[in-house]
């Protein structure tokens, strides 16, 4: 993970989040940060010695796949426990602590999944200070504490989970079987601020300026006179790089955009337009429509899509930096949602971002990604702090492999005619309604299959069109966007009419999870 290793963090109070395998790890070390708290995620397999060394005020232990007292389940040194810092547990974190104290933990008779009520069962709750004493919460699990250990009282319950929080307030260790950090739990924010605040006693001395601050000073030291090549797709995450990089090394980066063709109607020109003589960048574009496609053909797996396409793009970095000579780094607008999503040691691979788990194991570039702790929210917070246009903080997500995901299956220019036909009739229809602003993302899917329909008394045999819309915030979790009916009839009607190949359109509404965004 790129941290700031080299920088001075000694000034800032800091709560240390131990990664036990969790999608939303790095989102409670995000909602500490929110909360003016430096945070950072650090592996589960620190000792109790280095955790010392580092000086947290407080430590959490993140949720995780696994179940305790399952083989080659993760683990926490045990002398943790004894460092005298508070320490919560947060579902996956409350069995450990309490599988790892003397308390039991045991598979539950009805999982939970969703959302649950709790009651506060104690006066003197401390994380619960202030809060009703019945809330919503949000649950992912399967197991539970069914004893707490010595010295420990359990302070809340629910119907499925009847120790639902627990307390050992002589040593300041709290557990939480829900997750605060998921934005469904009403109080979460208040749960983590009465830990961070009341229980380690932090100083909210952290913001987002000193992120940028710190991030300069530490790209700065790690290239030294060497030079960078940045791939700039164009959307908000490598805009940013770019602007914090040139603000960093000035001249040192090269900005490489690469149509691949897998990007929408007009995508390039725009891109271009947008960007070129705007902050001191200096773009080449570069048109590898062929290279890509070809590698394509005839593959219609998409994880070897995905690590097609991850490859593709750095062989095409690898030519461009052979010609500028002496560039040592590449610079991506990686978010953490990305490196979360491709797998990590300890997380399950959800789906390969082609520029993380996409990248070929032999990469010669040594990797700059200053965003990758970090979520889509935050990018635009950044975008926003270095005084980047409205437009473009705000331009909707668009997934590095572009097209070629939402085609799904093999990748054929006809196919692709199609998406980015019907994707151009979408965004103009959603524009004319004024939504472009209120949906977070929003695309057509060619999902490959025919139906029969009728159209001037013919019948006809062709394909659907998907229209997939969410909102979200961080890109973590999604729902689907409730797009006015009227307005999808103009497009579904559009969309028939105006696109060849297609007589047939549906609208997505599942949510994140248990879909994801992309169909692929
Ligand atoms: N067409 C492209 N040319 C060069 N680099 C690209 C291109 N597409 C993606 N990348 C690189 O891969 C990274 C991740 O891709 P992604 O699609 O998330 O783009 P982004 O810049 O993050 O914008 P957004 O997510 O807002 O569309 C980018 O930050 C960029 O470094
Ligand atoms: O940089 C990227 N490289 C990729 O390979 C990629 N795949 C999906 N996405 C975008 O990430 C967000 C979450 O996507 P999913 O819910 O589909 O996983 C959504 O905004 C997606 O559009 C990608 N971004
Ligand atoms: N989300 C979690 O941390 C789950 C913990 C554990 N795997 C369970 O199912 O109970
Ligand atoms: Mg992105």
């Amino acid at each position: 993970m790129y941290d700031l290793a080299n920088v001075d963090l000694s000034s800032f109070d800091k709560i240390l989040v131990l990664d036990f395998g969790s999608q939303y790890n790095q989102l409670i070390t995000r909602r500490i940060r929110d909360l003016g708290v430096y945070s950072e995620l650090k592996s589960h397999a620190l000792s109790a010695k280095q955790i010392k060394d580092m000086n947290p005020k407080g430590i959490i232990f993140s949720g995780g796949p696994n179940s305790v007292y399952e083989d080659g389940a993760l683990k926490v040194d045990p002398d943790i426990f004894k460092l005298g810092i508070p320490i919560l547990g947060i579902c996956y974190g409350m069995q450990i602590m309490a599988y790892t104290l003397d308390g039991e933990v045991e598979k539950a008779d009805d999982s939970e999944y969703g959302h649950a009520d709790i009651q506060i069962t104690s006066d003197d709750a401390v994380l619960f200070k202030g809060l009703p004493r019945e809330q919503p919460v949000w649950m992912s699990h399967g197991d539970l504490v069914n004893e707490v250990p010595t010295g420990f009282t359990s302070v809340a319950t629910s119907r499925n989970c009847p120790i639902s929080a627990m307390q050992d307030t002589d040593r300041n260790f709290y557990g939480i079987q829900f997750h605060a950090e998921v934005r469904n739990t009403k109080y979460g924010n208040e749960i983590l601020k009465n830990f961070a605040f009341n229980v380690c006693h932090a100083e909210a001395n952290w913001s987002m300026d000193d992120f940028i601050d710190l991030q300069i000073e530490h790209i700065r030291k790690e290239v030294g006179d060497k030079k960078v090549l940045l791939g700039l797709s164009g959307g908000v995450d490598s805009s940013v790089v770019g602007v914090l990089l040139h603000k960093a090394i000035g001249t040192q980066l090269t900005s490489i955009f690469v149509d691949h063709g897998l990007l929408r109607k007009n995508e390039a020109d725009e891109v271009m337009d947008s960007l070129v003589g705007k902050f001191g960048l200096n773009i080449i574009k570069v048109d590898a429509q062929d290279r890509f496609l070809s590698k394509l053909k005839g593959v219609s797996d998409p994880e070897k899509k995905r690590k097609i396409i991850g490859n593709e793009f750095i062989q095409v970095f690898n030519d461009e930096a052979k010609k500028l000579d002496g560039i040592d780094f590449l610079a991506q607008g990686t978010l953490y949602t990305d490196v979360v999503e491709s797998g990590t040691d300890t997380a399950q691979t959800i789906k390969s971002h082609h520029n993380v788990g996409g990248l070929p194991k032999d990469m010669k570039f040594k990797l700059i990604e200053p965003l990758n702790t970090l979520f889509k929210d935050e990018a635009r917070e950044i975008g926003e702090k270095l005084g980047m246009p409205e437009n473009l903080v705000w331009r909707q997500p668009f997934p590095g492999p572009g097209l070629g995901i939402r085609v799904l299956g093999e990748v054929t220019p006809e196919k692709l005619k199609i998406v980015r036909d019907s994707d151009w009739v979408l965004r103009d229809e959603i524009k004319k309604a004024g939504l472009d602003r209120d949906i977070w993302q929003y695309f057509t899917v060619l999902p490959g299959f025919r139906s029969v329909g009728v159209m001037g008394d013919g019948r006809t045999y062709d394909y659907t069109i998907a229209i997939r819309g969410v909102n979200s915030v961080d890109g973590m979790t999604a729902d689907f966007a409730r797009i006015p009916w009227d307005v999808l009839q103009n497009i579904s009607t559009r969309i028939v009419n105006e696109v060849d190949g297609i007589n047939r359109v549906v609208y997505d509404i599942t949510s994140k999870p248990p879909a994801t965004i992309e169909w692929e």
